[in-house]
């Protein structure tokens, strides 16, 4: 029955031996973060409430103060309108700390989209949140 399925390419391993669903799946990039800053350490930040945006209020942020903030030490990050200060999440981010600098003080809609189109920036920056780019 299961050889049908496969057959019929239904399931994730459709054609390929009943072995392979005993190995570890690869990692997929070669970038790990330092102990004490996986997604879910992040994740208890967030929730903790604490505003990490560096500003009081939400406030409008022009492209030319955007592009001021584009080091390690100060970073802003403009994804779908909203400007964030990734400052904080650099060190958790999956794919280490350059991919967001190297496109910081930008808008980075596009490369942000094309590289996760299914990771929830609104969510994981709430604390982040610093205005809307004009
Ligand atoms: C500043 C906002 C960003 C946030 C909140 C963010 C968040 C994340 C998260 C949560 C993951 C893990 C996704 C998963 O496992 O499914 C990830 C992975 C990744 N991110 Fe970002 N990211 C940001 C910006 C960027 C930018 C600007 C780039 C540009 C190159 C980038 C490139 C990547 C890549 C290549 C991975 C895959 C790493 C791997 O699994 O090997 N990210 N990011």
């Amino acid at each position: 029955m299961v050889a049908l399925f496969k057959n019929l390419g239904i399931g994730g391993n459709a054609g390929k031996a009943a072995d392979d669903t005993k190995k570890p799946l690869p990692r997929r990039g070669k970038y790990s973060v330092a102990p004490g800053y996986s997604q879910l350490d992040w994740a208890r930040k967030v929730a903790s409430g604490e505003n990490l945006s560096g500003v009081d209020k939400p406030t409008r942020v022009t492209k030319d103060e955007l592009k001021r903030h584009c080091s390690e030490e100060d970073c802003w990050i403009s994804i779908k309108g909203k400007v964030y200060n990734v400052t904080p999440y650099l060190n958790y981010h999956p794919a280490g700390v350059k991919k967001i600098v190297n496109n910081s003080g930008i808008d980075a809609t596009q490369v942000f989209m094309m590289n996760h189109a299914w990771v929830n920036e609104e969510a994981i920056l709430r604390n982040c949140f610093i205005g809307y780019l004009t």
